[in-house]
């Protein structure tokens, strides 16, 4: 269908479905990930994509970074936030000249990429469907939800109708967007939610309706969205995310937006999250400095006082590094912070 390949660089649990379903389209897409067993098994036995909403298998072409050849003009990004930086180090020489970068990430690096490689090579773009890479081959699609795609200047461009087009084969209800910052924003508040949720062993749903907690999260979701009206950003909600209830501090609102977060991340077969899955699972870093510790720079910079934010990644740090264990304990020591 496709003559011009599309790269998917990073093909972990997000590239990883997004590479398998432009694949099974048609389109013609090769995949690039640093983990040699993985490659080896998406360009043998198959990408197996397992879970609730759908389960295929998709033999993909698949290199190392140091095996790749040749240029691409359509590249999805799809590493963690703070491997952004190596990453594109890595891909700059394989982007053909007016060619393009869109980032499937969490956090704002489209502001990195944009710093790199100029915001005319840049897309950006929200994700907020879960999964999770399980093992070389095999990866866990566990829920369909909010994707979107825009210009970092909100033209509506062909490149975004080219990128919308993609998306919508993994998210038939994929947005195109004049307001990408605003999704980008609102997945900072939700991300920051998330976070919290993963201090703890429970799921997201569980450690989100514990009514002991709620002040911590409608604190951290404020704190956010004050950052947020700081820059005249305009944050837009999905999936239950409501950002004015935040932004206003509405008590009853923030409590009927964490109600519906807990009532989506039920219907998922990723219970827990990414960060989660990184302390837990993968025993690893989690994007804690690259997600949250901008922000708290950014409170800095702006006069917006974060102490929400900041204590929590002191506590990830801690966990990361060994000094404490996942527990509901750690969201309790936040609790005074959030009268
Ligand atoms: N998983 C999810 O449900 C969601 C994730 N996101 C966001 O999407 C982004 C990707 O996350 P996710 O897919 O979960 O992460 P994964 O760790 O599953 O996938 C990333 C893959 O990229 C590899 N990688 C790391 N550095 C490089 C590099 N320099 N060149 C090529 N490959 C590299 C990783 O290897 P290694 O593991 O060895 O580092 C890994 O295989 C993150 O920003 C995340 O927050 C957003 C919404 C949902
Ligand atoms: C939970 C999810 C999939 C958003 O819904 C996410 O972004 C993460 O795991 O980091």
């Amino acid at each position: 269908m496709s003559e011009r390949p599309i790269l998917i660089w990073g093909a972990g649990a997000i590239g990883g479905v997004l590479g398998a379903y432009f694949a099974r389209a048609g389109h013609a897409v090769h995949m690039v990930d640093i983990v040699p067993e993985h490659v080896e098994a998406m360009r043998t036995g198959g990408l197996r994509i397992e879970g609730p909403v759908e389960e295929f298998t998709q033999v993909l072409p698949a290199s190392v970074p140091a095996e790749l050849d040749g240029q691409y003009d359509r590249v999805f990004l799809a590493v963690k936030a703070h491997h952004t930086e190596r990453a594109l180090d890595m891909l700059i020489p394989h982007l053909a000249p007016g060619g393009y970068v869109v980032s499937a990430q969490n956090g704002l690096n489209e502001r990195t990429i944009a710093a790199r490689m100029g915001a005319d090579n840049t897309v950006g773009c929200f994700v907020n469907f879960g999964a999770d890479w399980l093992e070389p081959g095999r990866i866990l699609y566990g829920n369909r939800a909010a994707v979107a795609v825009g210009e970092l200047d909100g033209r509506m461009t062909d490149r975004v109708a080219e990128v919308h087009a993609l998306l919508s084969l993994v998210e038939p209800d994929a947005v195109a967007t004049d307001n990408i910052w605003g999704y980008l924003w609102g997945k900072m508040g939700y991300g920051a939610l998330l976070f919290c949720t993963a201090l703890t062993p429970d799921s997201m749903s569980d450690a989100m309706a514990r009514p002991e907690h709620r002040a911590v999260y409608r604190t951290l979701g404020h704190e956010v969205m004050r950052l947020a009206a700081a820059q005249d950003v305009q944050p837009l909600g999905f999936n239950g995310f409501d950002p004015a209830a935040f932004r206003a501090a509405d008590e009853p609102g923030m409590d009927a937006s964490l109600e519906l977060m807990v009532a989506h991340n039920r219907k998922t077969a990723k219970t827990h999250s990414g960060i989660w899955r990184d302390l837990a699972v993968r025993k690893r870093k989690t994007e804690v400095d690259a997600q949250i510790g901008v922000m708290v720079e950014l409170g800095r910079e702006l006069g917006v006082e974060t102490p929400t934010l900041a204590r929590m990644v002191e506590l990830i740090h801690d966990i990361e590094e060994g000094r404490r264990e996942q527990s509901r304990d750690l969201v309790d020591l936040m609790v005074p912070l959030c009268a």
